[in-house]
């Protein structure tokens, strides 16, 4: 068993359901928080915060990443030890991008890390798909990928999802925030047959159009009848936002994880005009948004001793 004092855990912002696939298919990001834990002559725990939106994270007991860090200990049953976490911001906070993911995967990681790696990656993944309440966002923040997880009797099977590289992701970020608590509270908890099928078939066309890069595919496959019609009024500026960018060339929008953010999918040569579009179209509603083309992170968390 190898010991360290202290842990460096970086891991990626993420995209969910991508349209039809609500809480079982995710991608990871190329934007990353960046997690320090190092052991501490103090007891309990003392967090520094810095960039995006630092002010807004706690950093008592009550910090997300050090509940994680707690939950590892207390899986091994053991207590946690005294420790300095530094954490530095660069996901925006309850905008549907997984900060709550990067909080548990790393917490999770740091620990294992410190605590001389007693757990294997896929029992990690069981911890944080078990702390977050689903999988689509801390599959792919740990393992990198786009990620499709089915639960079965002995737990749950991951499966990569091929991404193909003429598939650019932008994401258009605004300004306000939406919780995945508000954003869960408004879906209804049963749906008609046919809603489930669609969302079947066209969960079906996502991954086939995904890996082949078939527009007409992708087109008609970023659609949604289980989360998306319910949410779409809590996001200003939506319709304009996506008219926007299917005019300026991307296959199709659709609410990252729980909104407020967009993601549109478009190809490289239109990336930029999407970009400029879906900017200029929230601007005119008067929310300051920022728009980024990304690109699908292939590595997840990682970590520096
Ligand atoms: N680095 C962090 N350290 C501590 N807590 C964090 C951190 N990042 C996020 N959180 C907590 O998670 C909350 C946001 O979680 P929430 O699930 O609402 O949104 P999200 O994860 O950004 O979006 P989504 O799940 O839709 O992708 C923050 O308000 C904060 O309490
Ligand atoms: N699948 C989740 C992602 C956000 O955590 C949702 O849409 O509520």
């Amino acid at each position: 068993m190898t010991v360290v004092s202290s842990v460096s855990v970086t891991v990626p912002a993420t995209t969910a359901n991508l349209g039809p696939g609500f809480d079982c298919i995710g991608a990871a990001l190329t934007l990353y928080n960046e997690f320090k834990f190092a052991n501490h002559n103090q007891a309990g725990v003392t967090i520094t915060v810095t960039g995006l939106e630092a002010e807004q994270v706690k950093t008592d007991e009550s910090n997300l990443l050090y509940q994680a860090f707690v939950k590892l200990y207390q899986h091994l049953g053991q207590t946690p030890p005294p420790v300095q976490i530094d954490i530095k911001l660069a996901v925006p906070l309850a905008r549907g991008l997984g900060s709550s993911a990067t909080a548990i995967v790393g917490g999770l990681v740091g620990a294992n890390l410190l605590a001389g790696e007693p757990l294997t990656q896929s029992e990690i993944m069981e911890l944080a798909i078990a702390m977050e309440g689903h999988p689509d966002n801390v599959v792919p923040a740990l393992i990198g990928g786009c990620r499709l997880a089915a639960s079965s009797d002995e737990g749950w099977e991951i499966c990569d999802v091929p991404w193909h590289e003429d598939i650019v992701p932008v994401v258009a970020i605004p300004n306000f925030e939406l919780s995945t608590q508000e954003a869960r509270r408004v879906l209804p908890t049963q749906v008609s047959r046919a809603d489930a099928i669609f969302n079947t078939a066209h969960l079906g066309l996502l991954l086939r159009g995904l890996e082949t890069g078939r527009k007409d595919w992708l087109r008609a496959a970023l659609q949604d009848k289980l989360h998306q019609p319910y949410r779409e009024s809590l996001i200003q500026g939506y319709e304009a936002v996506k008219e926007a960018a299917l005019a300026a060339g991307a296959c199709g929008m659709v609410i990252s994880g729980a909104g407020p953010t967009l993601l549109a999918l478009t190809d490289t040569a239109h990336s930029e005009t999407v970009v400029a579009a879906m900017s200029f179209a929230w601007q005119q509603q008067g929310i300051s948004p920022v728009v980024r083309s990304l690109a699908i992170d292939t590595q997840g968390a990682r970590s520096f001793c």
